[in-house]
């Protein structure tokens, strides 16, 4: 009797201990960034080459997708202070980035805000300068509704107005564009934990729109914004895509659960969201490959990773990522990707490469899914959250 007493009190302890140790582990990676004085990151370490060098942290390795099977073994989470010699990243808060980061819409302004104010400010508009404002809009993939609506209030506000005075133009002009950016639309990013459990945020798409360099970058903003984050690779058709994703976790001291590659994607989201449960931190961003929208059998594929996901938490956040420079076929893959996922948000990456940020209003319109980020650069902190005031501003210039 004496021993049975013994052997249970030996296991409590070891329990007690197996517990207190992940708790402290997940503890310690919530809070990588604390104390960090260095303002940038020392990376590439000296003689790390990503393409030849595995990670430093070894692969977490996932089963076969079991959504019975929800007693998969505890992942080792990485340590939770930089290497020797090394600092990680201190990213800047996100707010105010889209004014700071305004003359990325240069192309845009160009074409869009200055062409539409220089024939507005014509002494007499005919019905040949409402045909150009309109050529303009609809060139910069505003859309045709749209289009409609601010070339009529234009010109009865302009009517109203009867001054070519720049000033008072320009911010007719703002506001007009301002409010076909749906000023109104709840923009903000699902990403506080809720009193359980991470919030969780798939983010989805097609080849090359920008997801995994959007992970990388949200999970910088995040940290900047003093929150712990973990990052899931659920890309498993390229090891590379992994990699990637794992660089960015490492500057900014966050986490990376992958799995094989050709492994199941569904797994490997399942495997990063419940690693995030157990060492509690704030969000858990999970990256999904590439899939054309027109390919049934990867949309499938898709929802299924987020089905798996849901076995053990709701997906907050659903970000679909556009490439800007694609024009109107963004819009007929985000009516695929949301009848497969529902999606809740939308990033519109290479702003900084086109002139037709006009887009962004035809995406909203088309779909009632609110722009929530927009990407500018490929910079490490070239994502801004979208403001629909500062961006009409930001296309018109001056
Ligand atoms: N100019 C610019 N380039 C960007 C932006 N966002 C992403 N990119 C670039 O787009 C390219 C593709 O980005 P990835 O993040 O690898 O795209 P992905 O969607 O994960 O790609 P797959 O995994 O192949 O589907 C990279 O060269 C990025 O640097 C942006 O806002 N502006």
């Amino acid at each position: 009797m004496e021993f049975v007493i013994i052997a249970v009190a030996v296991v409590v302890v070891a329990l007690l201990v197996g517990v207190g140790l992940l708790v402290g582990r997940g503890r310690r990676t919530t809070r990588l960034d604390e104390g960090t004085t260095a303002p940038t990151l020392t990376r590439p370490r000296p003689g790390d080459d990503r393409s030849t060098t595995p990670p430093t942290t070894p692969p977490t390795t996932v089963p076969p997708v079991g959504t019975e099977d929800l007693a998969v073994p505890p992942v080792q989470l990485p340590p939770a202070e930089p290497e020797p010699g090394l600092t990680f990243d201190v990213p800047p808060p996100s707010a105010g980035r889209l004014v700071r980061l305004r003359s990325r819409l240069a192309r845009s302004q160009s074409s869009l805000g200055r062409g539409l104010l220089t024939v507005l400010s014509r002494e007499k508009l005919t019905e040949d300068d409402w045909e150009e404002i309109e050529e303009t809009l609809l060139a910069a993939d505003v859309g045709v509704a749209a289009t409609t609506q601010i070339v009529q209030r234009l010109r009865t506000q302009s009517m109203v107005l009867a001054t070519g005075d720049g000033t008072a133009l320009r911010e007719l002009l703002v506001s007009e564009l301002t409010a076909v950016l749906g000023p109104d639309l709840d923009r903000s990013l699902a990403t506080d934990r809720e009193l359980d459990r991470p919030a969780v945020v798939l983010v989805v798409g097609v080849n090359g729109a920008g997801k995994t360099t959007t992970c990388g970058k949200i999970a910088r903003v995040l940290v900047g914004d003093g929150r712990s984050v973990l990052l899931g690779a659920a890309d498993t058709f390229r090891a590379a895509a992994a990699d990637q994703l794992e660089t960015w976790g490492e500057r900014v001291g966050v986490p990376t659960v992958r799995g094989p590659e050709g492994g199941d994607p569904a797994s490997v989201a399942f495997d990063a969201v419940r690693t995030g449960r157990e060492a509690d931190v704030d969000a858990v961003l999970v990256d999904t490959a590439g899939r054309l929208h027109t390919k049934l059998g990867l949309m499938d594929e898709l929802g299924k990773v987020k089905r798996v996901v849901e076995k053990q938490s709701p997906v907050d956040e659903v970000l679909l990522v556009l490439d800007a420079t694609t024009g109107q076929n963004g819009v007929v893959q985000a009516r695929v990707f949301t009848e497969a996922v529902a999606v809740t948000g939308v990033v519109l990456t290479k702003l900084d490469g086109t002139a037709k940020g006009g887009i962004v209003v035809s995406v909203q319109r088309e779909l009632g899914i609110p722009v929530k980020l927009v990407g500018l650069g490929e910079g490490a902190d070239d994502l801004a959250p979208f403001e629909p005031r500062a961006f009409a501003e930001a296309l018109v210039g001056g």
